[in-house]
């Protein structure tokens, strides 16, 4: 076997006679047993990867974002492996707590929080609840109140750090639609208003700046302004603030070109020093999604038609697209596929890789370099497919969702499986 060096591989990828094979299983087996479009995730690079962001934290706590990609199996790996784990919703905390994640590890998230699903985060017995806006804080007050509970609760802070990254997905600016704004006093207001209630117990300001970060500039001022904000509120209320939550967003390579993100030891580094001159600094916490997740799985397709138009290009289609994979059309996101099932010779030319659904900007990637050879019944492989994939896939065209393929030493486990017609029809009362 000729193992596939290139980073931006899960750690098992090789090729065995040309073959691709992922956690030593081949991706023709895959296909012929569960189907294309598959997912296909290195369960044992998911959990170096995991064990290195908690080792680059000792200490501190890892909580897994887990918006980047859930299902049970993954909240049982980071249980585990001794992570814990941030939802953004109710439907997250289910599968946390599904997947045995003990809810005092689990940190809930979110701009706006149901009471229901504040009923349920309390009665759970989550970590800590992060708050949003004032309405949150009232409400959760509330609710905690006729759970004759204390809840803690962290409060979210934008902290006027412009990170460097798609718009849609920087979070850390003034006119965010997130938590408190730092520089307009909003994050002062919200400190003592929850300080002044007997039911919320403040156990730490949190931030997160932004996604697909790949320099450490902004996790750095963010981190520095957090810092001298959480000594500065400890002051004024005379009380111990004793976390401090810096979020996730930490990128990823998801060509072989693009630029090698910092490592989680590198990030940590940075944070530990933006905090090191506070007399008692507070315990630290991050919560990495797509460094985790994204690198790990490749999304299998196979190839439907190769269309030549004289004069414009090729489009090759391939049997999923912008229902499970909506970031090229969201972000501009851009990838690289192989042919998966052999290699050839044939020399490569620029394609446009699109899915099978109703819609012009239903593009994979353009000028993507495949060989000429490529066709109809070949299967492809998209590496860097784990995070913000499958977790925001999409039933457009009444397209059935993927499963997920963890593959281990030889073995696979369905810990997603694929959607069917009947899961679809069950959605509409007869
Ligand atoms: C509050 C919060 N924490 C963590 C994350 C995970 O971010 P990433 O996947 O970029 O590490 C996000 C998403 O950006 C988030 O909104
Ligand atoms: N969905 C985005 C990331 C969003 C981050 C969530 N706060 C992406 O695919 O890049």
């Amino acid at each position: 076997m000729t193992v596939v060096i290139d980073r931006v591989w899960p750690h098992t990828a090789g090729r065995t006679e040309g073959e691709l094979t992922l956690g030593g299983v081949g991706v023709r087996a895959l296909a012929a047993e569960y189907g294309t479009p598959a997912y296909v995730l290195d369960e044992k690079d998911f959990r170096a990867r995991a064990r290195a962001w908690r080792d680059a934290l000792p200490g501190g706590e890892v909580h897994y974002g887990s918006k980047a990609f859930l299902c049970p199996e993954i909240a049982s790996w980071l249980a585990e492996d001794g992570l814990s784990l941030d939802v953004c919703t109710g439907g997250e905390l289910a599968v946390a707590l599904a997947g045995g994640m003990p809810a005092d590890r689990i940190t809930f998230h979110g701009n706006n929080k149901s009471v229901a699903e504040l009923r349920r985060a309390v009665t759970a017995g989550v970590n800590a609840v992060v708050l949003d806006s004032f309405t949150e804080i009232e409400r959760l007050a509330e609710v905690a109140r006729d759970a004759g509970a204390r809840q803690r609760v962290m409060i979210r802070v934008t902290p006027g750090v412009d990170a460097h990254t798609h718009e849609f997905i920087a979070t850390g600016g003034e006119r965010s639609k997130f938590g408190f704004s730092l520089g307009l006093g909003l994050a002062a207001q919200a400190v003592a208003r929850v300080l002044a209630e007997p039911h919320l117990e403040l156990i730490g300001l949190h931030s997160h700046i932004g996604s697909q970060l790949l320099d450490l500039e902004g996790f750095k001022m963010a981190a520095g302004k957090m810092a001298a904000f959480l000594v500065e509120c400890e002051r004024r209320h005379n009380v111990r603030i004793p976390g401090l939550d810096l979020g996730g967003g930490l990128g990823i390579a998801y060509r072989a070109d693009d630029p090698v993100p910092p490592s989680p030891a590198e990030l940590t580094a940075v944070l530990h020093d933006a905090v090191s001159w506070l007399d008692t600094p507070p315990v630290l916490s991050v919560e990495p999604g797509r460094s985790i997740a994204g690198p790990t799985t490749v999304a299998l397709y196979e190839i439907g038609t190769v269309k030549e138009i004289p004069g414009v290009g090729v489009y090759v289609s391939v049997d999923g697209g912008m229902s499970d994979n909506p970031r090229p059309a969201m972000y501009g996101a851009a990838y690289t596929a192989v042919l998966a099932n052999r290699v050839s010779d044939a020399p490569e030319r620029p394609v446009n890789l699109v899915g099978k659904h109703c819609e012009s900007g239903d593009v994979l990637g353009w000028d993507m370099p495949l060989p000429a050879d490529a066709q109809p019944g070949d299967l492809l492989a998209i590496p860097a497919s784990g995070a913000y994939q499958r977790s925001m896939a999409n039933n457009y065209n009444h397209v059935l969702r993927p499963p997920v393929l963890a593959v281990r030493d030889g073995q696979v486990k369905v810990v997603v499986r694929r959607e069917t017609e009947d899961d679809l029809l069950r959605l509409y009362p007869r």
